[in-house]
């Protein structure tokens, strides 16, 4: 049922204040069905541009969209087989959640039973039980999502294409609704592009997520291979937050470098993809939570500039230069020892955890 995607050259330009805007530039990107790729990035990079484009509510100024191998470019958005989930649920507010549910299935003109039975299914498979003469005034935000989500997944898609479609829940909410559509889109198998521009949720969801910047790809991997090797000091910054520092490289051994950081000899691995030369400058991604604090033993210090406790942990910020600070997440239970502002303390950084990037 599901299809695999492919987005060949992708492009669409717009005219903005008289002057042409590319808003999705040059994106190629593969998706084999039954995966869930999430498209990531700050705001205005072309994610939802990318997304309506896949279902047929822009269309491309150059390039193709190719369903299974065929191209779709020209096929009109009915015809694609598609379910879009938006960020407002675009629910009928005089209709009662069977009606919303049962609405594109009486556009296809099926009978009363087979509409009665599919819209049951789809009301269970999004955990609505009992809710079938309720309005939309009076479900709770996630009830009217779920109602979206089972609106669209009656009409059996191919494809899923969701755009913020969480964005309008609470903390707790959305991070539960986010387990039940990775659950049901892997139990019903169907190909789903998720437009997001919160990293934990691209994280937690995806099985490959696309990083979107000013309209062109900057990363495609899986979120584990994002998050340890960024490509892109734009994408190490946007996933989980960084420390950034410069070095200089010192020399170059097999499978490590050695880099001098305000003078003092660390080891770090190159970024996948680059390579270095002695006298190189590398910018070095070092992730907060990778940091371990202890008592002053040799160079890598600093002092304690602030000291942050946010329940699990405790954020330390650690000036090691005039203009270098370090920001360490340390693990917090009863039993860590607790370090003040203005103490001096050293840290330690594996070395695999230290990336270094072409400055
Ligand atoms: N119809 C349009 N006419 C002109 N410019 C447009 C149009 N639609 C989108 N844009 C511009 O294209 C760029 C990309 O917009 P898009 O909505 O795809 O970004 P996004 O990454 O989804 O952002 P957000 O997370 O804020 O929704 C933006 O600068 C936007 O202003």
């Amino acid at each position: 049922m599901s299809v695999r995607i492919s987005l060949v050259h992708l492009t669409k330009q717009f005219t903005k204040e008289q002057a042409i805007f590319t808003a999705v530039d040059d994106v190629n990107l593969e998706v084999t069905s039954g995966e869930l790729v999430t498209l990531l990035g700050p705001s205005g990079c072309g994610k939802t541009t990318t997304l309506r484009m896949i279902a047929g509510f822009e269309t491309p100024s150059n390039g193709s969209i190719l369903f299974d191998g065929s191209d779709v470019t020209s096929v009109m958005v009915n015809k694609r087989d598609i379910g879009f989930v938006f960020q407002s649920y675009a629910l009928f507010p005089h209709m009662n959640v069977f009606d919303n549910v049962a609405y594109g299935l009486r556009a296809r003109r099926l009978g009363p039973s087979e509409i009665s039975k599919t819209v049951e299914e789809s009301i269970e498979l999004v955990g609505l039980k009992k809710s079938n003469a309720l309005y939309p005034n009076q479900l709770s935000g996630g009830e009217q999502q779920r109602v979206a989500l089972a609106r669209v997944l009656a009409l059996k898609p191919r494809v899923l294409l969701m755009d913020e479609p969480l964005s309008n829940l609470d903390a707790k909410l959305r991070i539960h609704m986010r387990t039940e559509i990775r659950r049901l889109q892997k139990h019903l198998g169907v190909t789903c592009l998720y437009v997001t521009h919160d990293q934990k949720e691209a994280l937690t969801l995806a099985d490959r997520i696309v990083v979107m910047n000013k309209g062109h790809v900057e990363q495609v991997e899986t979120p584990f291979e994002l998050y340890a090797n960024p490509a892109s000091l734009f994408v190490a910054d946007f996933i989980g937050g960084a420390n950034v520092l410069q070095g200089i490289i010192e020399s170059v051994h097999s499978g490590y470098l050695e880099v001098s950081l305000n003078n003092v000899l660390i080891t770090a691995r190159a970024a996948a993809g680059q390579s270095f030369s002695p006298g190189d400058r590398a910018t070095l991604v070092i992730r907060p939570e990778s940091i371990s604090l202890h008592p002053v033993r040799d160079a890598l210090s600093g002092r304690i500039v602030t000291r942050t406790f946010v329940g699990d942990r405790i954020d330390y910020e650690i000036q090691l230069s005039a203009d270098s600070v370090l920001r360490a997440e340390i693990p917090y239970s009863y039993a860590t020892q607790v370090l003040e502002e203005g103490s001096e303390t050293g840290f330690t950084v594996n070395m695999m955890d230290i990336v270094a990037l072409r400055a």
